[in-house]
């Protein structure tokens, strides 16, 4: 079967909230999500993600917007007309019948015979490694075995489109990162084009083709993780995605798109800067932790004191006091780590090219 891709066009969706009155939990969304791509809408409580989701299930109705499967306008179609499978947080298998029973149910419902429905069940179940797991019940699995039961349950009917509800919230953290791993093989080995909810950034940078950061019922940035990462739109997703600082800094000028600005007591020529930006003001700017070089206290472009030093094997996180601001540090130079003691004077470098100016954003983070 071809992969499909999925449109939302100018989706929205309020709720009447009991505490928080009118909320536009969806709020003008338009996204396309390519065939076979694994989309993850990215976003602390509350922005949206899961409302989105479940408008794609046709769990939820838009109020104003449209949504396409493929090339079918599905908004109007209840969920079990959609050809979906969605994988839910908490399994939601049935608990009374077994595991092959539960896998075969969406097949019993087509009404396939059992003469299909028997090596169809027995192929997904080895696909997800519960081979001779057909006559155990639910109770009887780990978590992780009962979250592979429901993506069989969700892939034996070939649907068109996956959709997964942070489907590893229920897991300890190693079962989480060999579980993503799988549900990723078997999306890609399928080419079913899927939509994943999570809150967790590196879960979403682990399992995206590409991510979408949602605050407040709207797109905030959409691009791979890496792009997300290096080239963050605004505050907001630069503070999702990863750690950054913020450091006070000083417009001096700014010409045919040179700035050149004041960061402690030193200056920078900033390439491609924004000609939003106005000479003789002050604006905050961002560096990332690892982008931070310390060194001797004699070299570098400010001096700064080492107030925590927390070594974590492959690096040392540091948090350095800067003219009573304190930033944080990442290194990932072995030689370096025993360089670098508690209260130590330390130089401070930056390379212009990682200073980010950005859309200061609401940051719930
Ligand atoms: N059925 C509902 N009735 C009233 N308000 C709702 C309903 N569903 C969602 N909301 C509100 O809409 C907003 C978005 O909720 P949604 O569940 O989509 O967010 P989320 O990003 O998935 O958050 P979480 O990670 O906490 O599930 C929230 O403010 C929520 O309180």
């Amino acid at each position: 079967m071809e992969a499909v891709n999925i449109r939302l066009q100018h989706i929205s969706k309020t709720f009447i909230h009991k505490v928080k009155g009118e909320v536009a939990a969806v709020n003008d969304v338009n996204l396309e999500i390519k065939p076979g791509e694994l989309l993850t809408l990215l976003g602390p409580s509350g922005c949206g993600k899961t409302t989105t989701l479940r408008m794609v299930a046709g769990f939820e109705t838009p109020d104003a917007g449209r949504v396409y499967i493929g090339n079918e306008d599905v908004t109007d179609f209840m969920a079990n007309r959609r050809n979906i499978g969605f994988v839910f947080q908490n399994y939601a298998l049935f608990p009374h019948l077994s595991i092959f029973e539960n896998v075969a149910y969406g097949l019993k419902v087509k009404e396939m015979t059992k003469a299909e429905i028997v090596p169809t069940v027995s192929d997904v179940l080895k696909m997800v490694g519960l081979k001779g797991y057909e006559h155990q019940f639910p109770n009887q699995l780990s978590g992780g075995e009962q979250q592979r039961v429901a993506l069989a349950r969700a892939i034996v009917i070939k649907p068109k489109v996956l959709l997964f509800d942070e489907p590893l919230s229920n897991l300890d953290a190693k079962l989480r990162v060999y579980t993503r791993s799988e549900i990723r093989r078997l999306q890609k080995a399928l080419h079913i084009t899927a939509v994943y909810v999570t809150h967790d950034q590196e879960e979403a940078m682990a399992i995206s083709d590409r991510i979408v950061v949602m605050n407040q019922g709207r797109i905030e940035q959409i691009g791979a993780a890496e792009e997300l990462y290096f080239a963050p739109e605004t505050e907001f997703v630069a503070k999702f995605i990863g750690k950054i600082n913020t450091l006070p800094a000083r417009v001096n000028t700014v010409e045919n798109d040179v700035m050149s600005l004041n960061i402690f007591d030193h200056t920078y020529q900033l390439q491609d800067a924004s000609a939003q930006v106005h000479p003789d003001t002050n604006l905050n700017v961002f560096v990332r932790p690892e982008f931070i070089k310390l060194h001797q206290p004699d070299q570098g472009h400010f001096r700064g004191v080492i107030r925590e030093r927390t070594f974590l094997g492959e690096k040392v996180e540091y948090v350095v006091d800067i003219q009573g601001q304190q930033i944080n540090v990442t290194s990932y130079d072995p030689l370096e780590h025993e360089t670098f003691a508690l209260d130590q004077g330390v130089g401070i470098q930056l390379d212009p090219r990682n200073i980010k100016i950005l859309q200061p954003g609401e940051v719930e983070k």
